[in-house]
């Protein structure tokens, strides 16, 4: 048969292991399949074969790349981000050296409320361009799929507007975007007094997010200031009521437990899990409950803790890495650089980091068995690095190594400049 495309001298191959039914957890998540000097071809958007070069002289296809001895690996998948919004808070950085603190910053009315702002007086064309041009940058990084959340509109209109606006982006763009609504994301001003009257509004939106099919997940963020644990307790189960999924803000600034409500509600993921207590790792490990971690955010905001990803990596937690990308606590879209972060601040294994921003990003956002693989009729979303091996990401930091990305089985970026490590 004719394939679309062969890609032939792969120096290393990750293919992640796709025989796993579920997330790798613990210990597991220290083991790598890397295949040396392969072959793949592409057919009709997936992989068809995986084989040897030799193998690969026999095959014919419309292209075929030489990737010169390179790393290919499944495209990265960024399991928690805040895409779609409007503005930016670079002034805030300013307060934050002061030591101002996130949460002192919100309740003035400033951080997420400030977004919000800027969000709402913004249209659906406006949100988009922004939006899309930032998934164009992840998509350079080898940022094949990306998971977005509401939560900077906090009224129906405007949560509706950011929603529609994601699902367009996977409808037209070639990265592919999931969707969560966060609209429990911060109290508006116009609600300050009653917390839970505008938690009931955004209850009364989940009919048409269901029915627009406009959100795969729900979310909420549970902190000091903002939604309690019975608060979100409530919120989340009304949502699970209707057939979401949810996740879970938890543990980012205060140690409120939401690890535990996570693991309560048999939650698709925690996320943040800073200040997440040893009795809380061991429920998420119980519950299979999967650990999101944002090293970016506890970088950014100066945090003396992390999220303690050895703990949870013994207690046998599957973890998955995630950039935060926002504007006010984690404004970068680079994958690569939490990749090194978790290296440097986690002590994550370089195996365990690849196992996290694949397979089980994947999971993390419903995609498990289907995308952060590399196996023959899966989906062909690959990058072809500008490395020779696994371990050259992480260690180069703040530069991107992505040589050629391809999504789908199509070549969706090609770096210019194909700089030699
Ligand atoms: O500050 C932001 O805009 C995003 C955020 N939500 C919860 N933590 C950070
Ligand atoms: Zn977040």
């Amino acid at each position: 048969m004719k394939y679309d495309l062969i890609l032939e001298n792969i120096g290393q191959l990750l293919t992640m292991d796709y025989e796993k039914e579920g997330p790798l957890c613990g210990r597991d998540m220290d083991e790598l399949i890397v295949l040396e000097n392969k072959a793949l071809a592409i057919a009709d958007g997936r992989i068809a074969v995986i084989g040897s070069n030799e193998e690969a002289a026999m095959w014919t296809a419309e292209k075929r790349m030489d990737c010169e001895g390179k790393l290919v690996t499944p495209g990265l998948i960024d399991p928690h981000t805040h895409l779609v919004f409007a503005g930016s808070r670079e002034h805030e950085m300013g307060l934050k050296q002061q030591g101002v603190p996130y949460l002192e910053i919100l309740k003035q009315g400033g951080g997420i409320l400030s977004t919000v702002k800027a969000t709402r007086a913004a249209s659906e064309a406006e949100l988009y361009e922004k939006a899309a041009g930032h998934l164009d940058r992840m998509l350079s990084y080898g940022m094949t799929t990306v998971e977005a959340k509401s939560g900077y509109g906090l009224n129906a209109e405007a949560e509706l507007k950011q929603l529609r606006t994601a699902k367009k982006l996977n409808a037209e763009h070639a990265a592919e975007v999931v969707s969560t609504f966060l609209g429990a994301h911060a109290i508006p001003p116009e609600h300050k007094h009653q917390p839970d009257v505008f938690l009931e509004e955004m209850v009364q939106l989940l009919d048409v997010i269901e029915k627009e099919e406009l959100a795969q997940f729900v979310d909420i963020f549970c902190e000091t200031g903002v939604f309690s644990i019975e608060q979100s307790r409530v919120f989340l189960s009304k949502a699970k009521q209707k057939g979401f999924q949810v996740k879970i803000h938890a543990d980012e600034i205060d140690p409120l437990g939401g690890a535990e409500l996570a693991s309560e509600l048999s939650a698709v993921s925690a996320e943040h899990l800073v200040g997440t207590s040893d009795e809380g790792i061991k429920q998420l490990a119980a519950k299979g409950v999967i650990a999101c971690l944002l090293p970016g955010t506890s970088f950014y905001l100066n945090k003396p803790d992390h999220a303690k990803a050895r703990k949870m990596l013994e207690e046998g937690v599957a973890v998955t890495l995630a950039t935060d990308f926002n504007p006010g606590s984690c404004p970068t879209e680079n994958l690569q650089l939490i990749m090194s972060f978790a290296a440097v601040i986690y002590k994550m294994t370089v195996k365990e980091i690849w196992n996290a921003v694949t397979i089980n990003a994947a999971h993390a956002i419903g995609l498990g068995g289907e995308r952060g693989i590399i196996a023959p009729m899966k989906q062909a979303d690959l990058v072809i690095w500008d490395a020779g091996n696994y371990e050259y990401i992480p260690y180069h930091f703040g530069v991107n190594h992505a040589g050629t990305v391809i999504k789908k089985g199509a070549i969706v970026y090609e770096k210019g400049d194909h700089c030699e490590p």
